[in-house]
């Protein structure tokens, strides 16, 4: 049994990494849409939807017609050799427990869509620079779902501008404020200021005005 008190979540770097996905029903379908717009796919399944030839198009994706249950370890094995994650889709539990044995014989991480693997897929936002990621660690994706729909609602546009004014001010503030608690403080105050979220509801521009302001005052009190 997993203690998911031992699941972290963090962002990786997944445009030089491969993935090998067997299945391609509606959840070999899902998580080919998710991973093919991050990484390179390979698709191992008896046969593949249109869907799947959209993908292959647009996107870095391989698809193998094949019979995994007639694919001798040797044939598996050349397939998943150089893959960072595995994850066995089909609805033959024999054949994914088989495919997850031979990736643990190299070392590679599986995603299991039966049980909990090694790595579980959360549920994703982004917008701009903010990535929000929500699992329950298998108890109830439907919960993440709901709860992304939930989130979805209150992450307005003017996130995404905050992040941008956070991210040109903090270089300047390493240049201009040599203490690190100072620099701290301002980004808090721009983060804090109700003037500056309204002015960004005008305009980018407006509330990236208000929290130069901000800097300025903040960098007279400090240098007084
Ligand atoms: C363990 C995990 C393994 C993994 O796949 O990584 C897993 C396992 C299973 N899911 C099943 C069913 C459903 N999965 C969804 C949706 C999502 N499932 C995702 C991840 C995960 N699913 C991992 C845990 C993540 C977590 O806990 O948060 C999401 C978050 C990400 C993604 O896959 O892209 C994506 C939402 C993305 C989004 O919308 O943003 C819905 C909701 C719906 O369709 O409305 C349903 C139907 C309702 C329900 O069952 O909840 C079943 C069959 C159960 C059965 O037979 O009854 C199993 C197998 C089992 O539980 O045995
Ligand atoms: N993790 C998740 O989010 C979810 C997981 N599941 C589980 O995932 C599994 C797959 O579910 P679905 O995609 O809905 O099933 P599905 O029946 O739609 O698709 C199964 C796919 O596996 C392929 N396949 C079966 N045997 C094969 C073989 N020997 N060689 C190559 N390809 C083979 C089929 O061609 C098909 O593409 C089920 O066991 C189900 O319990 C189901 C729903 C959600």
């Amino acid at each position: 049994m997993k203690d998911k008190n031992h699941f972290l979540p963090l962002l990786i770097d997944m445009s030089d990494k491969k993935v090998v996905i067997f299945g391609s029903g509606s959840v070999g379908e899902r998580k080919a849409n998710l991973f093919s717009e991050y990484s390179s796919v390979t698709v191992v399944s008896r046969s593949f939807s249109d869907t799947f030839f959209e993908l292959e198009r647009k996107n870095h994706i391989t698809l193998i017609e094949a019979d995994a249950g007639k694919l001798t370890d040797d044939d598996v094995n050349k397939i998943i050799e150089d893959a960072f994650l595995v994850i066995p889709a089909t609805n033959d539990r024999t054949i994914n427990e088989r495919i997850v044995e031979l990736s643990k014989a190299f070392n590679i991480l599986t995603n299991e869509v039966d049980a909990i693997g090694d790595v579980t897929v959360p549920a994703v936002i982004k917008r701009g620079d903010l990535t929000i990621s929500i699992s329950t660690t298998g108890s109830s994706p439907a919960f993440s779902r709901f709860t992304r729909q939930q989130v979805e609602k209150i992450i307005t546009p003017e996130f995404a501008d905050m992040i941008r004014i956070q991210g040109e001010m903090r270089p300047y503030l390493k240049k201009e404020v040599p203490n690190q608690r100072d620099r701290k403080d301002i980004l808090w105050d721009i983060l804090e200021s109700k003037e500056v979220w309204d002015g960004l509801e005008e305009s980018y521009e407006k509330g990236f005005k208000i929290a130069q302001d901000i800097v300025r005052k903040k960098i007279s009190e400090k240098v007084r």
